[in-house]
């Protein structure tokens, strides 16, 4: 089994980069009967154990990662930003592994606008600006986004207006634009959660 942990990782990083690669296992294989139940029993125990080391949300480890892609969310699809120029632009690439497969090959189509919000969310609350929050977030899908393809990206402020930011992004796998989104951030106010 290929664990992919690299040497500079925390050991909570590790697990939840062990996590991706077991969700994207779990996805693309089909265990017998056996296997499965060796899988539920190891899961039970592990929630089980999980769940006495509950904390409040302000000291848990998980999507807080400074050092991982996505934060240490293992159920975004991977991104790595190349080109960070925040809060005016984004570039870098990604990839959608068999997790987020929809069908025949292409990426769930709801998967997409998690990554485009995921970006969005990096240029609108960059160092040093207020928090924001997603308004809205269209997506336009121009051609599929086929799983284990690498692909890259561009987030950009489109324009602001008060608190409200404007932004674009555009999936790409080669020359073809995949997928377009436009979105909405409104700067939060005062006691706004
Ligand atoms: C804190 C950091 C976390 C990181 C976030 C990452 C991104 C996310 O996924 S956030 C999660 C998803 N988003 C949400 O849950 C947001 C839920 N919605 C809200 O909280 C509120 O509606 C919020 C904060 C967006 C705006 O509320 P509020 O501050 O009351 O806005 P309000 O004063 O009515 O409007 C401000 C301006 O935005 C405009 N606006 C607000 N919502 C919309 C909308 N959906 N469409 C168009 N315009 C809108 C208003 O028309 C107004 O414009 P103008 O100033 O020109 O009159």
């Amino acid at each position: 089994m290929t664990v992919n942990v690299e040497a500079s990782l925390t050991q909570h990083d590790a697990v939840v980069t062990g996590l991706r690669d077991f969700l994207d296992a779990l996805a693309s294989a089909a265990p017998d009967e056996r296997s499965s139940q060796r899988l539920l029993h190891d899961l039970a125990q592990w929630t089980e154990d999980l769940r006495q080391d509950a904390v409040e949300e302000s000291h848990r480890h998980y999507g807080r990662s400074p050092t991982l892609a996505t934060a240490g969310q293992a159920t975004t699809p991977w991104y790595v930003v190349d080109e960070a120029a925040p809060p005016e632009r984004l570039a870098g690439r990604a990839s959608f592994s068999n997790f987020f497969l929809g069908g025949r090959g292409a990426a769930h189509g709801g998967t997409i606008p998690l990554l485009f919000d995921e970006l969005f969310g990096w240029l609108a609350n960059s160092e040093g600006m207020p928090p924001s929050r997603t308004a809205y977030l269209t997506t336009n899908y121009r051609s599929v986004v086929r799983v284990g393809r690498p692909m890259t990206f561009t987030a950009w402020t489109d324009r602001v207006e008060g608190r409200k930011r404007f932004l674009r992004a555009e999936l790409r796998d080669g020359d073809t634009v995949c997928a377009e989104s436009e979105a909405l951030f409104v700067t939060l106010r005062a006691g706004q959660p």
